[in-house]
């Protein structure tokens, strides 16, 4: 009776949540078919295609069912607004501009319907860029169903609010699909909103190497449901109710990104960058506990996980935009040179007036800000965060 109770197998199945009990989706919308959203509609279909219950039964096969993809539970829609390129993707299968060496699995839908993929969703994946998330909002209302699940993809904060996605989602569905109408207030929109991040380059995962991640939502019923849906052979999800932490190591990472960047423009060598990348974590770390996130959180996935990756990685945008401007290009340039989004560039600021409002320090943050701004140049970097008053490495603030 008790042979079990205290081996390390019988402790992690206690941990781990009964995957029967844990509800499924029928339906999922991935709306922005850029490179996050393009392969994370991959993953939904790889999931959806690898769990048991989509394989067809001995039945299925002896009476000449329609085989392995006869009996998907999930089926993906991937939306983007671009009828030229969703039409040629969907012909294709192929996202060209944005992850060119990706085949799109045949089972997944490509539209640029937005009511097509979302009429009967109810699982509903955000992965449009931070700063036009709130613009979106009202015409995905439009169609939704407010019972789905909502699933925030971006590193970004919104400049000018200052609000992070999950708060953009909730604010903006309470004003426009109200409880009359069969909504929520933002709290009830908060509660069924939850937030994917982690070590998860775009192209990594879309060539299927092993990768985690974590799913975080307020109710564990949600991040598990969402994590189940997303589980597939090469990507991993764990789940958490930090949904505050896991969205600013997420955002925060970008920012640091880009100054790791920027040290190896300027060929700086691996000790600038640990250096950069220890205190980024140190002073994103002050930020989200100022904001209720919890510290194992920025030591997990979502915090050092991704930190490291964006930072060590010459597939992150933000890092790369780093990289250009160590090497002495300006704003505009950078912003010519690069198609896909690079979100440390737009919400470093508003992060910096976020850590002004709750009194924290992060001085890479503020250098970042002040070279984006052209107050100083990339030559300043160094001599500004070296310069600054000897400290504790423990410093609270
Ligand atoms: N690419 C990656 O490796 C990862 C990206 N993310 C996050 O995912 C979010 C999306 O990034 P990516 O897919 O990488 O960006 P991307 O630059 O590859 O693609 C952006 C997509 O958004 C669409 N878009 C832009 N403005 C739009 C608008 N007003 N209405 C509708 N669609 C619009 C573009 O057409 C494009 O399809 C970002 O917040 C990023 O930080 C998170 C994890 C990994
Ligand atoms: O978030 C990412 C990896 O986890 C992608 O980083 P970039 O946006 O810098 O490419």
């Amino acid at each position: 009776m008790t042979s079990k109770k205290n081996t390390p197998v019988a402790d992690a199945q206690r941990r781990s949540l009964p995957q029967e009990d844990v509800p499924t989706f029928t339906k999922a919308a991935v709306l922005g078919a850029g490179s996050w959203g393009t392969t994370f509609s991959k993953v939904l279909v790889d999931a959806a295609f690898s769990d048991q219950r989509s394989r067809p039964t001995q039945t299925d096969s002896a009476s000449g069912g329609a085989g392995e993809h006869a009996r998907a539970p999930l089926e993906v829609h991937l939306w983007g607004r671009d009828t030229e390129s969703m039409t040629r993707m969907a012909r294709t299968r192929v996202n060209q501009r944005y992850v060119p060496g990706l085949h799109l699995p045949d089972p997944l839908h490509i539209t640029d319907d937005l009511a097509e993929a979302l009429t009967g969703a109810d699982l509903v994946v955000l992965a449009l860029p931070a700063q036009v998330l709130r613009s979106q909002l009202p015409a995905i209302a439009e169609h939704l169903d407010p019972k789905a699940a909502l699933v925030s993809l971006a590193k970004g904060l919104e400049q000018g609010t200052g609000l992070r996605m999950t708060e953009v989602v909730a604010q903006v569905l309470a004003e426009v699909f109200p409880s009359e109408h069969g909504g929520h207030d933002s709290d009830g929109w908060s509660r069924q909103t939850c937030v994917l991040s982690g070590p998860n380059l775009a192209m990594e995962i879309a060539d299927e190497h092993p990768t985690a991640s974590v799913v975080a939502a307020q109710d564990p019923q949600l991040a598990a449901a969402v994590a189940k849906a997303c589980a597939a052979p090469y990507f991993r999800p764990y789940t958490n109710t930090d949904v505050v932490g896991t969205e600013i190591a997420g955002l925060t990472k970008n920012v640091i990104a880009v100054c790791v960047g920027i040290c190896e423009g300027r060929h700086y060598g691996d000790n600038s960058k640990a250096s950069i990348i220890t205190r980024g974590l140190a002073e994103s770390t002050r930020l989200a506990l100022a904001l209720g996130g919890k510290p194992e959180t920025m030591s997990g996935l979502a915090g050092i996980g991704d930190l490291v990756a964006t930072c060590s990685s010459p597939l992150s945008r933000n890092h790369t935009a780093g990289r250009l401007f160590g090497q002495g290009k300006s704003l505009e340039q950078i912003r010519e040179e690069m198609t896909q989004t690079a979100e440390g560039l737009k919400s470093a600021p508003a992060v910096l007036e976020l850590a002004h409002q709750r009194g924290v320090e992060m001085p890479i943050t503020q250098a970042v800000v002040a070279i984006l701004e052209g107050h100083i140049t990339v030559e300043n970097l160094a001599p500004l965060l070296l310069g600054r008053q000897l400290k504790s490495e423990a410093t609270p603030t």
